[in-house]
């Protein structure tokens, strides 16, 4: 049995994964503080909602998704459910195994994760680091459990910061290049629905070069950039406004907050 303690944005996603990928809704059990959105999942899934006690008492799996502020709390309350030889996994930024490990009984296994929102498509890109005590079995599982959702990959936990700034935050940038691009062809005179249609498939079809054709990103801009053309007219202006170094500080800001949030 598997158990997601918080349904909130990511706590559904990967519900709605583990049962897009074959797990029979009697499987699953969640645990939600606001009821109106247990009963609206309840509904929505067919799994069983339940209180953070029974959900630990009954799954031999125990995946936490609250907000990293709600974990120390979630861990009080659970710890003493927590049976020797079960798996607890988690996906809040900025927790690390070695305070998952403080606040549960001496020995349990687990595994910290940093998922990101694509999963709700099953393009997600999670990675994991396990706990001291998780053993390669149990890390296999954890990962088995992820890959219903997209790609998984483990990496040191020392990685993790810089995981949670690239992928975890990732689409949010995305996002927002997308938002402004959408806005420059309004600007330009377009409709925005046209607009949002041009950048959409834009960003689908460039994503998809970079993944299928395993060519790098500069030799893919390259090939976009005719001399004295429009691209290197557009790319001098984002050279200008020092954007590429705006994203490496960005990322660095994530990373930073994420280390805030371990209390590093
Ligand atoms: N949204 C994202 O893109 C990503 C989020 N995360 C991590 O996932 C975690 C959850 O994030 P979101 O889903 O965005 O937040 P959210 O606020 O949408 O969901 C958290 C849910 O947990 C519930 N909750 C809080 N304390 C509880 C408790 N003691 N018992 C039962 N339910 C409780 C809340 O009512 C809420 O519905 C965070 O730790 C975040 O760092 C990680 C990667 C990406
Ligand atoms: O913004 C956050 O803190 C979370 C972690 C990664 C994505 N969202």
């Amino acid at each position: 049995m598997v158990a997601i303690f918080g349904a909130g944005v990511m706590g559904e996603t990967l519900l709605s994964g583990l049962l897009r990928a074959g797990r029979p809704p009697g499987d699953l059990l969640i645990t939600e503080r606001r009821a109106d959105r247990a009963a609206e999942l309840t509904e929505k899934y067919g799994v069983r909602a339940v209180g953070n006690v029974e959900a630990a008492t009954e799954a031999d799996t125990l995946v936490l998704v609250v907000k990293p502020q709600d974990m120390a709390a979630l861990l009080d309350e659970i710890s003493p459910h927590v049976a020797d030889g079960n798996l607890v996994v988690s996906l809040a930024a900025g927790i690390t195994t070695e305070f998952l490990e403080s606040r549960l009984a001496e020995g349990r296994s687990v595994v910290r994760v940093m998922p990101n929102t694509p999963a709700l498509v099953d393009e997600g890109m999670a990675a994991v680091s396990a706990g001291r005590h998780c053993v390669p079995e149990q890390l296999q599982h954890a990962i088995e459990l992820l890959a219903a959702t997209g790609k998984v990959t483990e990496v040191p936990e020392s990685q993790l910061d810089a995981v949670t700034a690239i992928s975890g935050s990732g689409p949010a940038y995305i996002f927002y290049v997308v938002e402004a691009m959408i806005e420059a062809g309004v600007v330009l005179g377009m409709p925005r629905a046209t607009a949002t249609e041009l950048v959409t498939q834009t960003l689908y079809g460039a994503a998809t070069m970079l993944r299928d054709t395993g060519q790098h990103p500069t030799v893919l801009r390259e090939q976009v950039t005719s001399p004295g053309g429009t691209t290197a007219a557009a790319l001098r202006e984002l050279d200008d406004h020092k954007v590429r170094a705006a994203f490496i500080s960005a990322m660095e800001a994530a990373a930073i907050r994420s280390r805030e949030l371990s209390g590093g």
